[in-house]
């Protein structure tokens, strides 16, 4: 029976909204002088992407999962900035946060990061506002394809443990952009479900999503796929086809005309 003394059964009560947790009680879940606690890698890594141009105008955002925490960069902060005490920490199974920094509001990746730990098993996130990543969604319609580059090989083949080879094709959908992110939600999970192999998605006009086992592998999956990106942005420039063929594009200035 419910507290008010009616015939409701307790199951079906609303759980009474957890007292956010402040800053003051939960800063040991972000404080380490260990290099490697999760809270010190987002800040050293969204300093160091903020630098390759992937995260600046406080665009994008890192994740990353410990046990069952996970650590958030939170919305609007400037990443080159940005201190172990402005994260948010959620716990996975209950979807609470267990620190809440005291100026900034979740980030509006939570529910696309969310994706990657849900349906991939993920240990870490990365969203970056790539100009190679924003590039390749308006050459390609519905997914970016590459092959028969050396760089293809540090990415997994996702469908078998292992990478992919030198003359294997990286495949990489594409999705169109929405007014708010957190409304990617669900084209990313169906994305996501329809390409169970992919470590990453281009999100049109945007940027791109990519996770991986941990934020190590998440990193160099992101390092190596952008790459990849950005050199077949260069090889359409000049009308070198991406999928390892020899003959040139057809050349096209109608930017409607997609590669496949
Ligand atoms: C430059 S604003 C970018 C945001 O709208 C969003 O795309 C983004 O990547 C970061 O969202 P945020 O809520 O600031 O963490
Ligand atoms: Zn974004």
């Amino acid at each position: 029976m419910c507290s008010c003394q009616c015939t409701h059964s307790a199951d079906k009560i609303t759980p009474k909204a957890i007292e956010p947790v402040t800053a003051d009680s939960s800063d040991a879940l972000i404080t380490s002088t260990d290099a490697l606690h999760p809270a010190n890698v987002i800040v050293e890594l969204c300093s160091l992407f903020y630098t390759n141009n992937w995260v600046t105008g406080t665009g994008g955002g890192i994740s990353i999962k410990d046990g069952n925490k996970i650590y958030l960069a939170p919305s609007g902060v400037q990443k080159e900035r940005m201190k172990p005490e402005d994260l948010f920490v959620l716990d996975h199974q209950t979807r609470e946060y267990l620190r809440v920094p005291k100026v900034f509001k979740p980030s509006a990746c939570t529910p696309l990061f969310m994706n990657c730990y849900d349906l991939r098993n993920a240990g870490a996130c990365i969203h970056t506002h790539s100009q190679a990543a924003v590039m390749v969604s308006l050459l390609y319609e519905n997914e970016f394809r590459i092959s028969n580059i050396e760089q293809i090989k540090a990415i997994p083949k996702g469908f078998e443990p292992g990478y992919l080879s030198f003359f294997d094709t990286l495949t990489i959908p594409i999705i169109d952009n929405v007014a708010h992110e957190q409304d990617l939600e669900i084209p990313m999970q169906e994305i996501m479900k329809k390409y169970p192999h992919t470590v990453a998605v281009i999100v049109r006009r945007h940027g791109i999503f990519i996770w991986g086992e941990n934020i190590w592998k998440a990193k160099i999956y992101n390092e190596a796929i952008d790459y990849l990106l950005e050199l077949a942005v260069k090889m359409k420039g000049f009308g070198i086809r991406t999928d390892g063929g020899l003959g040139s594009e057809k050349r096209d200035v109608d930017p409607k005309i997609y590669d496949h």
